[in-house]
């Protein structure tokens, strides 16, 4: 299952589904003084996903609060009809959905004319050769160790060979795509995922939590990131 991954720097990257919404600004800021490397922010339908969360002002508003990348998690139907809303708002990364795409070529194209760039998320039951014909246009692939919708829920096992087939695809193509995975990620995880081949790790419950500041839980989460192949 461990693989060696060669290029692409491990990163946390905070969601914030589970920030306390009331002091959004300052806990965008928070994470950002102790080390993400990108924000996260989860785009949710009610119609794709069971939930519904946050659209374009929240974007615009956390593109005011910080200077970190800042990446549309779209789990919506439709996402090419939101391409350039998300990207005007001020997204740095458009991450869409594969099993909302049936055209993602044209959706990937989208998002690069839009000067972005491009994500793919897959969720638990989509397996990674769906993507084997476009990764050469993909930037980041997601795998999601969880099914979409909420925080806090508990990684899928199951997802981990993915991280691993998703690694060895880009890594057999000479890629350097990243390789992000979303949903459980906490300090028991990530050594798991880490292995598996992940190099941009999604942690929201984990990050944000009245247990700990901001600060606390990254360092927390950082300490468990261990080399690919130990
Ligand atoms: O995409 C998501 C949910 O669909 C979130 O990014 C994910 O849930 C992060 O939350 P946690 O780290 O608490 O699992």
């Amino acid at each position: 299952m461990e693989h060696t991954m060669i290029g692409n720097q491990i990163g946390l990257v905070p969601s914030i589904l589970s920030a306390d919404f009331t002091r959004l600004g300052e806990q965008v800021r928070e994470a950002e003084a102790a080390g993400a490397q990108r924000i996260q922010i989860d785009v949710m339908d009610g119609h794709f996903v069971p939930n519904i969360t946050m659209g374009p002002l929240v974007v615009e508003a956390v593109r005011r609060c910080t200077k970190l990348p800042l990446e549309a998690h779209l789990m919506i139907t439709n996402p090419q009809d939101y391409i350039e809303t998300f990207a005007q708002a001020g997204a740095d990364v458009i991450i869409v959905h594969y099993e909302v795409s049936p055209h993602l070529h044209r959706n990937i194209q989208k998002i690069k004319a839009a000067g972005k760039q491009v994500g793919v998320a897959l969720n638990p039951s989509t397996p990674v050769f769906m993507l084997q014909d476009l990764i050469s246009l993909i930037d980041l692939v997601l795998i999601m160790t969880i099914n979409p919708g909420f925080g806090g829920q508990e990684l899928i096992p199951e997802t981990l060979p993915k991280i691993t087939q998703a690694r060895q695809l880009v890594t057999q193509r000479g890629l350097s795509c990243d390789i992000e995975v979303d949903g459980g990620i906490n300090a028991a995880t990530i050594p798991q995922v880490v292995r598996a081949g992940a190099n941009l790790l999604v942690a929201g419950s984990a990050v944000y939590n009245e247990k700990e500041t901001v600060a606390q839980a990254m360092n927390r989460l950082r300490e468990a990131i261990v080399p690919a192949r130990s």
